[in-house]
């Protein structure tokens, strides 16, 4: 069972959400204003049964009963009224700071670095984000402010009863520490399985979120039987998480119905008795400490009232218990200070694009170096090809140049100055990286072109189209370039989405070009659109290239391989091809002499 980590006060994460009232103090305020008032108004009603029994009923008034239900009507009414008004503005508040809450969350993910993710599952982040800071909201819909009405109300009917008979009341309350033993268990018992309940939605939302965006590869290898009965599992366990909670449930409310009906019982034994003792001494409603018929009708419907209250209680307590829990992980998400490091405030109105590897380290996790002392340069204008080995480095190379991962060891400079004493946003729009696995989202093709900047015009999208030779296709799609793109790109070939992946990097103008070529085959004709879309983006830029086409590595002005993350070799191709034995020559025979291109 998961570890129970949520306290049901910790008043530090209490404040720390309290704060997100801080735009809604009125409604704050106003909640918790109907909701003294809603526990003051309740009180009213056994107070008016008793008036009507003793001082209408028993003594024939009928008029003055007649007025005394028109009060009660119009408290009822009343009541109601304060009840619609507090459910409606606590609830509103709850979703108000859930939203503002939610845009954090949001911000802050997106400015997570990339390690982060390497190792958090998105099914998990969605989870945060959806369901985590829905009990959030419930801390105001039915937790805080309501915990505290239902304490007002039980307090003040107490307290009724003790000024109308201090005798009746404390029969009444014999049952009472019971009540409060089961509500201390079934509130501890519930604690911990409402937290394995959030643990198994987590894991089902991951399982579900991995398995629809991996379904080819499940489809490819036909492994949906095997996936289903991993599925099965993740399902049994998040439906047994949900029936053991709602064991307790089942448990919880019977006994507190026995609980409620031994109060009732001891109250009507005991006040007959009283009536009865004091009929004998035939003083009934001649002393106003007598018990009367209607006193003990006010007790039946005060313990009533008590009891619904202290019933929920336990519930809301949780509730309240579950947001705090909730909060406990949101707050956990907006504490990870794993955000790339902001402090760099260049921004030149111009850059020329030379780039500077000087003896850099680097690696994904402490000493597992991916890349050792690597150093070349690049100047404005000119192309370098990596190529290596799967597993060499080429794309930490490239990841870390526009900071996705920091670098150990050394500096990588731009224009001669340290990548960091650049602002984060200038250095990332200097330089357009374009990786092979394309992401489009679901949205229209301008829009997946221009990411929604409304710096760039439509007519900036098709001449950059027109440049990289995709008008033409994306004029035949329906609708043209407000086709909406499905999920992932899903409804676009391969090299469709490459070309538009080179349209957005080529829109957005940049200085250095930072491009992983495709290794997926496509057909002749896309295939020269694409080596001529990539000869457009690299000319006049700096570019890096992970070079997997000939003709790529051929015009680059100097290729660098790597080989465990070492520099092995580096040169134009031909002065590579003249290495007898050279690692670029055994690649070059490897990969390309098969092809028949001449050297
Ligand atoms: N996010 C990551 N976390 C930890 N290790 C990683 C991560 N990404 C890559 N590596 C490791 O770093 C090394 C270099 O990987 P890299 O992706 O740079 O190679 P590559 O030359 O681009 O390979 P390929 O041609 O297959 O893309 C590999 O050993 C890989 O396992």
């Amino acid at each position: 069972m998961a570890e129970v980590t949520g306290k049901a006060f910790d008043f530090n994460l209490l404040s720390r959400v309290l704060k997100y009232t801080k735009p809604y103090r009125a409604t704050f305020l106003w909640a918790a204003m109907l909701t003294v008032l809603l526990s003051v108004v309740s009180l009213a009603q056994p107070l008016l049964m008793q008036l009507s029994v003793d001082k209408y009923i028993l003594t024939n008034d009928y008029q003055g009963l007649i007025n005394i239900c028109i009060l009660m009507v119009v408290l009822l009414v009343l009541q109601t009224l304060i009840q619609y008004y507090q459910t409606f503005s606590t609830n509103s508040l709850g979703q108000s700071v859930i939203r503002d809450l939610r845009v954090d969350v949001f911000n802050h993910i997106t400015a997570l670095r990339l390690k982060y993710f390497d190792r958090t599952p998105i099914g998990m982040l969605i989870t945060r984000t959806v369901s985590d800071l829905e009990t959030i909201a419930d801390i105001f819909a039915e937790g805080l402010i309501s915990i505290i009405g239902d304490m007002l109300l039980v307090v003040g009917i107490v307290i009724a009863m003790l000024l109308m008979d201090w005798k009746l009341t404390l029969v009444t309350l014999i049952p009472i520490p019971l009540m409060f033993l089961a509500t201390y268990i079934f509130k501890e018992a519930i604690k911990a399985s409402f937290q394995e309940v959030r643990t198994q939605v987590a894991q089902l939302n991951t399982f579900l979120q991995e398995h629809i965006s991996g379904i080819s590869v499940i489809q490819y290898f036909a492994r949906e039987k095997q996936e289903m009965e991993k599925f099965k599992v993740v399902n049994r366990k998040h439906r047994d998480a949900n029936i053991r909670s709602n064991w307790y449930y089942s448990i919880f409310f019977p006994v507190v119905e026995i609980i409620a009906a031994m109060s009732l019982g001891l109250l009507v034994w005991y006040g007959a008795k009283r009536i009865i003792s004091d009929q004998q001494l035939a003083v009934i409603s001649a002393d106003p400490k007598n018990v009367t018929p209607g006193l003990i009708m006010a007790f039946i419907a005060f313990t009533n009232m008590m009891f619904r209250p202290i019933r929920q209680l336990a519930d809301k307590f949780n509730t309240l218990q579950m947001g705090m829990v909730g909060a406990d992980r949101i707050f956990k998400v907006l504490d990870t200070d794993e955000t790339t490091r902001n402090d760099g405030t260049l921004k030149p109105a111009n850059i020329s694009g030379k780039i500077d590897f000087e003896n850099v380290w680097f690696a994904y996790n402490e000493e597992n170096w991916v890349l050792k002392d690597i150093s070349f340069e690049v100047k404005p204008g000119e192309t370098l090809a990596l190529v290596g080995a799967t597993g060499a480095g080429k794309s930490s190379t490239i990841n870390i140049l526009n900071r996705f991962y920091e670098i150990n060891q050394g500096s990588i400079k731009l224009d001669g100055h340290d990548i960091r004493e650049f602002d984060l946003a200038f250095l990332r729009t200097q330089i357009a990286t374009v990786i092979q696995d394309v992401f489009l989202f679901s949205d229209s093709i301008a829009n997946n072109i221009s990411l929604n900047n409304p710096a760039i015009s439509r007519q900036q999208i098709i001449d950059a189209a027109k440049e990289v030779g995709a008008h033409d296709f994306i004029e035949n799609l329906p609708g043209g370039y407000d086709y909406q793109v499905m999920e992932r790109g899903s409804t676009l070939s391969a090299g469709q989405a490459q070309l538009i992946s080179f349209i957005r990097a080529l829109v957005y103008n940049p200085k250095i070009l930072v491009l992983d070529e495709a290794t997926s085959s496509v057909d002749t004709e896309t295939e020269l659109l694409i080596q001529n879309a990539i000869f457009k983006l690299m000319s006049g830029r700096t570019s890096i290239v992970i070079a997997h086409r000939l003709s790529t590595i051929q015009s680059a002005d100097r290729i660098i391989v790597l080989d465990h993350g070492e520099i092995k070799e580096s040169g134009s191709h031909q002065e590579l091809l003249k290495i007898e034995h050279g690692y670029y020559r055994r690649l070059y025979d490897l990969q390309f002499n098969s092809e028949g291109i001449s050297r």
